[in-house]
Order: structure tokens, then sequence, then C-alpha cells
């Protein structure tokens, strides 16, 4: 047999770092936990021949993570999981690609008394906001945004009927329903030739998730969905039509469903169709709806 792949690095490196803007005398705080792995070359049958000479140990790898947030902006997350995926194979000649993901956290700042607070946040929700990137020696830097744990419900504005029917069909039509998901979007940049190239565009990132944002939850709250499938198809379209820097944008949605709870038996209380109002939330099963829009 042969060493047909090999990666490996450090996973789950928690971070928090805070900027003191002193004339202001404000703070500015970031967390992220980053996972990170690279791949070697052809020597990386050495390390599976008790050979150790060529790895990099992962506490290594950790401590360059923290040097690297010490010496180095964290924000945006593009921009810091670029400078990491560009450091392993920069430093390390074996070593041809670098996977970075870093998952920025929600601190978001107070506002007490109507003012924003100088150096207090609040987690407002498990949604993060993500930036993958593999750095490829020779081939050059592939970044990719996204937003994961975004929870959101509309309790009408969504329809699901004219489905195929068959004999396994035992779902009604509806033309009223709650819809409730958690956004996974991601948005793929056209290629960065090297980290320079990635840096000449800062700006452009904070104003892609902005807008990836915006657009998700504008879609979402005033498409009239006649089905996920249809309703994510729109958010990715208008991503596309307001970032021309990404190629291509996907989005996997779980669909987390309300089930009316007939109370007929009870006294004829009504409590479906147009009566329902008090529903029974599902933790399981889940649909889940997938999909990826590229630009053309
Ligand atoms: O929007 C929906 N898409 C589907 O494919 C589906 N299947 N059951 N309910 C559904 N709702």
């Amino acid at each position: 047999p042969e060493l047909s792949a090999a990666r490996y690095g450090k996973d789950n490196i928690r971070l928090y770092k805070v900027h003191r803007d002193e004339a202001r005398g404000t703070h500015t705080v970031t967390e992220m936990t980053s996972h990170g792995s690279f791949a070697f070359t052809h020597n990386a049958s050495r390390y599976t021949d008790a050979d150790n000479s060529v790895i990099v140990a992962t506490d290594s790898m950790k401590n360059t993570v923290y040097l690297l947030a010490k010496q180095n902006p964290v924000t945006p997350p593009e921009l810091f999981a670029s400078i990491l995926a560009s450091h392993f194979p920069a430093k390390y000649p074996h070593v041809h690609a670098a996977h970075v993901k870093v998952i920025a956290h929600r601190w978001t700042r107070m506002t007490i008394d109507g003012k924003p607070h100088p150096h207090s946040f609040l987690r407002d929700g498990a949604e993060t906001r993500n930036a993958e990137v593999v750095c490829r020696r020779g081939t050059g830097i592939i970044v990719r945004s996204g937003i994961q744990g975004l929870l959101v419900l509309k309790s009408t504005g969504s329809a699901f009927h004219s489905f195929i029917r068959d004999e396994y069909t035992s779902l009604d039509e509806t033309w009223d329903r709650i819809l409730s998901t958690e956004v996974d979007a991601n948005w793929e940049w056209r290629p960065f030739r090297t980290l320079n190239d990635v840096k000449s565009n800062i700006p452009l990132f904070d104003k892609a998730w902005e807008s990836a944002r915006n657009i998700t939850l504008e879609t979402f709250a005033n498409d009239n969905s006649v089905s996920v499938q249809a309703t994510m198809y729109k958010m990715a379209n208008e991503i596309l039509a307001a970032v021309s820097e990404v190629s291509r944008v996907d989005y996997s949605l779980p669909n987390k469903h309300y089930f009316e709870i007939d109370m007929e038996w009870h006294k004829g209380l009504k409590n479906t169709g147009k009566d329902a109002e008090v529903y029974a939330p599902q933790s399981s099963p889940n649909g889940l709806i997938k999909c990826t829009v590229s630009r053309t």
C-alpha cells in the first residue's frame, strides 16, 4: 500500500485579541476558533516510516497561530486566515499546502444609556463569520467566506405545494406555513495570487459579508417562498450580483419543521390550517436543502 494523502494540524485553537484605542478610550475585541492543517509533499511518507524529522509538531502550529495573532491584524477573518495559511508553505519547503478555517464569534458592543459602551460586549447569537483559506505553493490563495449559525424564522410568507404526489407521499400541501432555518452560506472569491493580493482587497471582505448577510435576511423575510430551494437560489443569485469578485455562492439550509397540533379530539377545538396557533417545533428529522450557484 502507499500513502495517498496526508494532512495534519492543530484543531480548535481558540484565541481572543483586544485592540486598545487609547485616544478614544475604547476597546475592540475579537474572538476566534481556528482549525488548521497543512499537507506535505512527497516526503510525507517518511513520517509514516517512523521518521519524525519532517514533522512540524501541531503544538508548534498552535504557537504559530498565537504569535501571528500578536504580530498581525486578526480582522477581517479572511486576512488572518490568509496570513496563517501563507505562513506554513513559506516557512517549511516540504509543506506544499495549508488549509485554515477561522471562525469569528460575535462580541457585539453593548449600547448602554443609548451610547456604545467603550469596553462591554454581548454574545448576541451563536452566529459566526467564517473564512476558509487554502494556500498552495505556486498556485495561490483560495478564500471562501461564510456565515454559519444564523437562526431565522418567519411565521407566514412560506408555502409548499404542487410537489410530487405518489404512493410514498403523505405530506399535506400548504399555502401558509412557518419557515425556519439556520443559515450556512459561503461565497468563494476569485483566486488571489499572493498574500499582498489579499491585503489589497481587505475592504471588500467586510462589505461582502454585510451584503451577504443583508441579502440573506431581506430575501428570507420578503420572498413569498414557494420552497426552500427557490428562496435560497434567489439569495445566491443576489450575492453574485452584488459582489463581482465572488465566483461562487453556496447555501446549506436545514428545514426546521414546526408541526400543527390537531386538537379536534378536545371538544372540536380547531388548531389546524388557518386556525393553527400552537405548533410543535421538531428537533428531528429535518429537511436539508443545498445549492451552489456559480458565475457563468
Ligand atoms: O421547502 C421545502 N422543500 C422540500 O423539498 C420539502 N420537503 N418537505 N418539505 C419541504 N419544504
